[in-house]
């Protein structure tokens, strides 16, 4: 990092106590952080071990607009401790320690703070600029449907470059070419349509809209890329006047859901994951090779949106878009909730899909409120993640989505209600429903490697345990032996080395 500091200024360097003279471009010479006007010395180790820190978070603040904050708060900071005895400063420091302790805690009130109200708007401000809150329906042709939930419409579609007159976009339109996009339309976008008259679907569009914004800025590369937004001002073909729109990136043609109905997967994702056909021989190895690269993309942008306190709610192989380059995007953050906040929190609300919901349908206990006023919903919201655990919600459909890809016989969707059923009279216990279904189920891709695979869905496919613990988070997924000793990273670089060569 370049030094904003004049070429006069001493370098700065760890010591643990500086010349009197000392002068970092006078930031915090007066701060009295080493011995100088100190009236009672601290433990000396203790106190060398603070200079340290505060010099190592000054260096990194040292170019940006904090830093005249930063000397106001430590120089007052300075001027209260200096009163103080040392015992009564150890207090402070450990004080100061919890405070930041619990700012910084799952789901981060403080990055939250920051997020809301610098980044957001930074991000809006930027967009404008960009022009990209400025969107018109006269900017994109519609194409073909790909999808109706119960508040959108999705459409593949296009943006309509520059260098389209009106006249030929009216053409393009009036000879039914929006139903597949042609050739000049490269760039290619995913449309939703949000209801219109339909209830409850224009708050389901601007959650969903919020969330996208959010996700953005919190884990860019788990979703699909966000364009933004318009408003159809005229009614014509599947425009609705006053009508809001949802424009995406086309990040892929196809979601997981649709590679699992094909008979040849998981191979039909074999080179799209790693770049090449892998060499292993074994068929069974090399299914539980891709399937665990694909679980560890899922459980990785899990735990991305679970640290920012998003619980996305509709983990589901439809919405997991895979890129031509074998990266998978979470998509449709209409049912997501924000528990940082409490936002699209509506106790008892369960808007799921029951193949894939956890036994306690709500991703908080039914008897919790509706959330208070987003500043207070924040403050608290460190406690409440703790005591509820809401992410583990998101984890038993993960599990479910396991099952899936390396059971073939729970790959359509009669065999999944009937394993639901099943695993319902057993408590929701993987182990007991093994020994007791009649199904015969093909269970050989989690079997091997000691059982890796399936004692990792044992421990998401579960009943909430003590506290509402008792099924793994995302960190704690990702540190199993299934990921850890997975060899689909090695297989990756390998491909990729095989590539390069
Ligand atoms: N960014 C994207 N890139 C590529 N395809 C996408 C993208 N977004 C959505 N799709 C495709 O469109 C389909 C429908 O999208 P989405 O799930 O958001 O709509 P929906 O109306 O909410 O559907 P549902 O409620 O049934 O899940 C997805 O399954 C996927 O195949």
């Amino acid at each position: 990092m370049a030094s904003l500091l004049p070429r006069t200024s001493p370098p700065l360097t760890k010591h643990h106590s500086f010349p009197s003279s000392f002068s970092y471009n006078n930031p915090i010479s007066h701060l009295n952080i080493a011995t100088t006007k100190q009236n009672k010395p601290l433990n000396s180790k203790f106190k060398a071990f603070s200079n340290d820190l505060l010099l190592d978070a000054l260096t990194s603040l040292e170019s940006t607009p904090l830093l005249p904050f930063l000397k106001q708060a430590i120089s007052q900071f300075e001027a209260i401790q200096s009163d103080l005895t040392d015992n009564q400063r150890l207090d402070a420091y450990i004080f100061v320690g919890l405070i930041w302790v619990y700012l910084t805690a799952r789901p981060g009130v403080l990055i939250g703070a920051i997020d809301a109200y610098i980044f957001a708007p930074l991000q809006l401000g930027l967009d404008s600029l960009l022009g990209r809150r400025n969107y018109q329906m006269t900017d994109f042709l519609v194409g073909q449907k790909l999808g109706e939930g119960s508040f959108g419409i999705v459409y593949a579609g296009a943006i309509v470059p520059k260098n389209v007159t009106a006249e030929e976009k009216l053409t393009k339109r009036g000879k039914g070419i929006t139903k597949r996009i042609d050739g000049k339309f490269k760039e290619k976008v995913i449309l939703k349509k949000v209801k219109v008259g339909t209830k409850g679907a224009k708050e389901c569009g601007d959650f969903e809209e919020w969330f996208n914004y959010r996700v953005s800025r919190a884990a860019p590369e788990s979703c699909a890329e966000f364009l933004g937004t318009f408003i159809a001002d005229k009614t014509s073909s599947e425009f609705t006047k006053g009508g809001k729109w949802l424009v995406w990136k086309f990040e892929g043609d196809t979601d997981l859901a649709n590679y699992m109905k094909d008979r040849n997967f998981p191979f039909n994702l074999e080179s799209t994951m790693f770049g090449r056909v892998l060499q292993e021989v074994d068929s069974t190895k090399k299914s539980a090779l891709i399937i665990t690269q694909i679980m560890r993309q899922i459980i990785t942008s899990l735990k991305k949106i679970h640290d920012t306190g998003i619980v996305h709610r509709d983990i589901k192989p439809a919405n997991l878009v895979v890129t031509a380059k074998g990266k998978i995007k979470l998509i449709d953050f209409g049912a997501a909730t924000d528990l940082r906040i409490g936002k699209n929190y509506v106790p008892k609300r369960g808007l799921l899909d029951p193949d894939f919901c956890p036994p306690e349908l709500y991703v908080m206990p039914e008897e919790t409120p509706s959330p208070p006023p987003e500043p207070i919903a924040a403050i608290l919201s460190p406690i409440i993640w703790q005591l509820n655990s809401p992410d583990l919600f998101d984890m038993y459909s993960a599990g479910i989505v396991l099952m899936q890809m390396a059971v073939p016989t729970l790959r359509s969707s009669a065999a999944l209600k009937a394993f639901n059923s099943e695993l319902k009279n057993v408590g929701y216990d993987l182990n007991e429903w093994r020994e007791l279904t009649r199904s015969r189920p093909d269970l050989r891709i989690l079997d091997i490697d000691n059982g890796r695979g399936w004692d990792l869905a044992t421990k998401l496919i579960s009943e909430r345990g003590f506290l509402r613990r008792g099924r793994l988070s995302a960190s704690a997924a990702l540190r199993h032996p299934y990921f850890l000793l997975g060899g689909d990273q090695a297989a990756a670089v390998l491909s990729k080395l095989t590539l390069s060569k």
